[in-house]
């Protein structure tokens, strides 16, 4: 590699000629497929989405991504004002209309803990359902389970962590005392048909216990996989990844799970959540998470901002040439109305560049 751009670059009279640029662009993208991918993306992204002439490096991705809006929950929970029901109704609506395909409607967990999800029977019964989208919801023990099918769930999500002061702190229990609730509600759920989405929360670092290791990650992850849950969503809850963490835990986890039964579900608190999901997808992971506005964080992960913006993965996803079935605009246009609702300013990069708020 250094004798390739000695060759390059060496011979100091004349700088770079064009022939030159061009070998260095050259030796580059075989160097880093990501930066070949990325530039030839950006190309791409300032055309038209899916654009032809973008060529090899593509092919490693996806010809099509589903987005797991989680704004509705993970983005309402952390607010500090009650949301009414009847907002959060019509944003699941404006989400539904913008054709997300699954919604993460609210959660089942205590009141005493998360009040702002208190209204989770309300925003069920509420909710105009598109028969082609799904609306699952967090349930952390049998109970939460119970009552969430009582008010017409037809999807729900046990959500479990690779850290255990985390898992103490979010659920106050153990890691391995969570995993035996959830075999109860994957039992109960199979009874009933109701498919079981798991999460495990602080795959790429924990605000409690700093560095968590991608075997732990694979564990838990394999056995909420081996209970049934059909998708396996890994949440870098506190938003700390990088692409070579995001990778290394991939590699770990696929061992154990399905890469197309892996989601990513990345935070963006130091601004890496798009570079670690563009890693994601060259792994060939085809789910992502995110939350419209960036709405979002963990009530139990201080200082965790929101979650990567909706609106920011559909454009590099389009850009990209991939297919998500979601209107952009009228993703923007859900985020206009819940930020208005909150008095607050998007964290969507893409909603600001399109001077929408
Ligand atoms: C799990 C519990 C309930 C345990 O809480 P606990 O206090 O240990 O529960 P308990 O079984 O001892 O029961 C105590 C009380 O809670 C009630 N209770 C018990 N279960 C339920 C339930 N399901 N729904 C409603 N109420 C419930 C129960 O009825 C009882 O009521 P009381 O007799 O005192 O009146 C509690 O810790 C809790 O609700 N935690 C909230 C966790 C949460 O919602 N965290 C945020 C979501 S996770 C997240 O954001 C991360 C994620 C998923 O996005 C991925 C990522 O980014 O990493």
């Amino acid at each position: 590699m250094g004798e390739l751009f000695d060759d390059v670059l060496g011979g100091g009279s004349g700088g770079l000629t064009q022939v030159k640029m061009a070998t260095v662009m050259r030796v580059c993208r075989a160097v880093y497929p990501c930066w070949a991918l990325q530039t030839r993306g950006l190309s791409a992204a300032a055309t038209a989405p899916g654009a032809s002439g973008v060529s090899t490096p593509l092919k490693r991705l996806p010809a099509r991504v589903k987005i797991v809006e989680v704004g509705p929950r993970d983005g309402l929970q952390n607010e500090k004002t009650l949301v009414p029901a009847e907002v959060k109704i019509q944003l699941i609506d404006m989400l539904s209309e913008a054709g997300l395909p699954v919604i993460e409607a609210t959660s089942f967990v205590s009141p005493k803990w998360v009040p702002q999800m208190a209204d989770q029977v309300e925003v069920m019964r509420g909710i105009r359902r598109r028969p082609d989208a799904s609306y699952p919801v967090l349930t952390p023990n049998l109970q939460g389970f119970q009552a969430a099918v009582r008010a017409g769930a037809r999807e729900v999500a046990i959500f479990g962590a690779a850290s255990e002061l985390f898992s103490k702190k979010n659920i106050n229990c153990s890691v391995e005392e969570s995993l035996q609730r959830f075999e109860e509600v994957t039992r109960a759920a199979k009874e009933l048909s109701v498919p079981v989405r798991g999460y495990v929360s602080c795959v790429l670092g924990c605000p409690y216990e700093g560095k968590v290791s991608p075997e732990k990650v694979a564990q838990v992850a394999k056995r909420l996989y081996s209970m049934g849950c059909y998708e396996i969503s890994l949440g870098d809850t506190i938003g700390v990844g990088t692409p070579r963490g995001m990778q290394e835990m991939l590699t770990a986890v696929s061992r154990e799970v399905p890469i197309s039964a892996i989601a990513v579900h990345c935070h963006d608190t130091y601004g890496q959540a798009l570079a670690n999901i563009l890693v994601a997808l060259q792994m060939g992971v085809s789910v992502v998470d995110s939350s419209v506005a960036g709405l979002g964080g963990c009530p139990y992960a201080q200082g965790a901002s929101g979650n990567v913006a909706t609106e920011d993965v559909v454009y590099m996803l389009h850009g990209l040439g991939i297919h998500t079935g979601v209107d952009l605009q009228k993703l923007m246009d859900a985020g206009v109305f819940i930020c208005r609702a909150l008095n607050r300013k998007t964290s969507s990069k893409v909603a600001q560049a399109s001077c929408k708020l």
